[in-house]
């Protein structure tokens, strides 16, 4: 479904950040991207959002090359991949209902964006999703009384409700008590599964990633260093991160 093929990225006049990344990724799948400080996760997850331009490669989503179709592959993306930030932006005076049914600017309609204004079917739709992200008991809270974990869920929910089949998020549940991060890692791995989203998640802790992930990118200054499906990491994977 998605298929990178040698993403480059060299800031002009800087580093060469990601180096011949290749690697593809089918639906449903949870992928935990790890590697140190630096060694470009966010960036990974930028390209692939589309927030960062390309220097040299290539981005396939379901047989199509984005770069070659032009302005309309890229919108379908925006729309349909959905970056989320270590701290996405929620209205704080909306409660976690209204936020997650007023999407970002590419998913929303313009008079949605102003009035907040939402029909049934899609005040149950995101009721649904809320449930599924394990957050219907805040469904009426505010935002601003939401921890981080919650409103990153809110995100997830967000994103989904207004069609995302991607999500993109930057440690998610980093900050978090272990309990809390492992019961939200849970929700987001039932959501890939039932609702065949796919996440690509940058994860800060290797039993974390080994244990919720279906796969685990690797990355260090920039290169992939492994790309394993279903299995814990060897010693020697551990030692090239
Ligand atoms: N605009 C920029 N100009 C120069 N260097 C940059 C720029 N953006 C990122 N970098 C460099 O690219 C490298 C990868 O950055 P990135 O933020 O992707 O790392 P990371 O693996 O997410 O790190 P962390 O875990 O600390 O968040 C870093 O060395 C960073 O300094």
């Amino acid at each position: 479904m998605i298929k990178v093929m040698h993403l480059m990225k060299k800031i002009p006049n800087g580093p060469t950040v990601l180096n011949d990344i290749t690697f593809q990724s089918g639906r449903g799948e949870l992928i935990a991207v790890m590697g140190a400080s630096g060694s470009g996760k966010s960036m990974l997850l930028r390209c692939l959002g589309l927030r960062e331009s390309w220097s040299g490669g290539s981005l396939w989503v379901d047989g199509t090359d984005i770069f070659r179709k032009g302005y309309t592959a890229k919108l379908k993306l925006w729309r349909e991949f959905a970056y989320l930030e270590e701290k996405p932006a929620l209205n704080p005076n909306r409660t976690a209902l209204k936020n997650t049914l007023v999407g970002t600017r590419y998913q929303t309609p313009w008079w949605r964006m102003l009035t907040g204004m939402v029909r049934n079917d899609d005040y149950m739709g995101a009721m649904d999703m809320l449930e599924k992200v394990g957050l219907l008991d805040k469904a009426h809270a505010k935002s601003s009384t939401l921890s981080g974990g919650e409103r990153q869920r809110v995100a997830v929910a967000r994103a989904l409700v207004h069609g995302a089949r991607v999500i993109l998020a930057d440690e998610p549940v980093t900050g978090l008590d272990p309990h809390a991060a492992e019961a939200i890692l849970n929700d987001l791995r039932n959501v890939c599964h039932t609702q065949g989203v796919t996440m690509i998640l940058v994860l800060s802790q290797n039993d974390w990633a080994e244990r919720f992930a279906d796969r685990i990118l690797g990355l260090n200054e920039g290169e992939l260093v492994f790309d394993i499906t279903g299995r814990r990491l060897t010693q020697r994977e551990r030692m090239l991160l």
